[in-house]
């Protein structure tokens, strides 16, 4: 006899599933990402409390929705790859129509956090970011050319973006600045997962740069990228937007990326690709957190 689970047991793992649709652990990285861009945006001082909460909350919201709506579009991708099959769609833990209502209401909710609380700028940027993710990227750019991501890496590099002009009602070179670390940062970030996954994305019949030109140009590509990222992270010193403290973290950070990328090029293991990969999440925190700290020191 079906014994049926306790309602609350239930609601438990549907609530669960949901919050596993909106990718919480990526967008993590990139909510930091805005709201550091909310804290450097004020040349003295700090910004507006209930700003901040707000366009927090608003970005959040949408880019949980854009994680959502790629899920929906890939439930068939993901259930062909290891790494992916254990989401909720493939498992068949929630259905279409939940998902998609799901990620219109939470989108919509943020989307009018943002018009009304912030101002309409923000609400149009991370609209834009939301289309760049989840319709261009997932739909048109991913499935076609291995530069999807690199092309696809600018809605990833909008977040400081949305920050700044959630405080300040518009993008100026310094928060063109930051958008241009995170777009150099993805290849690197990104080619490193896919060079131990490889086997996973061909399965999938994704065109990914190692699946379509092999592990040693891929690798390559990784070390240039490397250091062309450390070329852009000098320029907020360069541009006086940040100081010794800043330069110092990027520096070392850097020196640490491409001391990664080299060994990767040179000698490749599963292991080290999978280490390059989790190095590029932290190198991402401590350099934006390094930006923040260099704004407040008293030097
Ligand atoms: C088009 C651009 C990007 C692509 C294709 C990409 C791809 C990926 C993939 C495939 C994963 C593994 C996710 C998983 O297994 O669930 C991942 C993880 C991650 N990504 Fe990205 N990423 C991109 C941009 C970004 C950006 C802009 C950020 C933050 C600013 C970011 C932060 C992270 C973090 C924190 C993780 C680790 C998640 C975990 O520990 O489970 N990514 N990324
Ligand atoms: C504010 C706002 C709307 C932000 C949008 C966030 C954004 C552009 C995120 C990109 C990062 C991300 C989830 C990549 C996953 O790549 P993938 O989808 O190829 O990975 P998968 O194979 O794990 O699905």
């Amino acid at each position: 006899m079906r014994t049926l689970a306790p309602a609350h047991d239930g609601f438990a793992r549907r609530a669960r599933a949901f919050y596993v649709l909106t990718k919480p652990r990526v967008n993590t990285l990139i909510v930091f990402c805005a709201v550091i861009g909310m804290f450097l945006a004020v040349p003295d001082g700090l910004p507006e409390p209930f700003a901040v909460f707000c366009a927090t909350l608003g970005i959040a919201c949408v880019a949980g929705a854009a994680a959502a709506m790629n899920c929906l579009v890939e439930q068939h991708i993901d259930a062909r790859m290891a790494r992916t099959r254990g989401r909720p769609l493939p498992r068949g833990e929630l259905a279409a129509g939940e998902v998609l209502a799901f990620a219109g209401m939470l989108g919509g909710f943020g989307l009018t956090i943002l018009h009304r609380a912030v101002n309409p700028l923000t609400m149009w940027l991370t609209l834009a970011t939301f289309v760049g993710y989840a319709v261009v990227y997932t739909i048109f750019l991913k499935p076609r050319t291995p530069q999807n991501i690199v092309i696809g890496g600018a809605s990833g590099a909008m977040p400081p973006v949305l920050g700044w002009a959630a405080i300040t009602g518009e993008v100026s070179a310094d928060a063109l600045l930051l958008f241009l670390i995170i777009f150099a940062w993805t290849p690197p970030h990104f080619w490193a997962l896919a060079l131990y996954r490889t086997d996973d994305y061909a399965r999938a019949g994704l065109p990914m740069l190692p699946v379509t030109h092999g592990s040693e140009f891929t690798r390559l590509s990784v070390l240039l990228y490397t250091l062309i990222l450390f070329g852009v992270t000098l320029l907020p010193y360069a541009t006086r937007m940040s100081g010794m403290v800043y330069l110092a973290a990027a520096v070392v950070l850097g020196a640490r990326f491409i001391h990664y990328a080299w060994r990767l090029y040179r000698d490749y293991s599963d292991a080290l690709a999978r280490r390059t990969f989790r190095f590029s999440i932290a190198y991402l925190f401590g350099l934006f957190a390094a930006l923040l700290a260099d704004h407040y020191l008293p030097y």
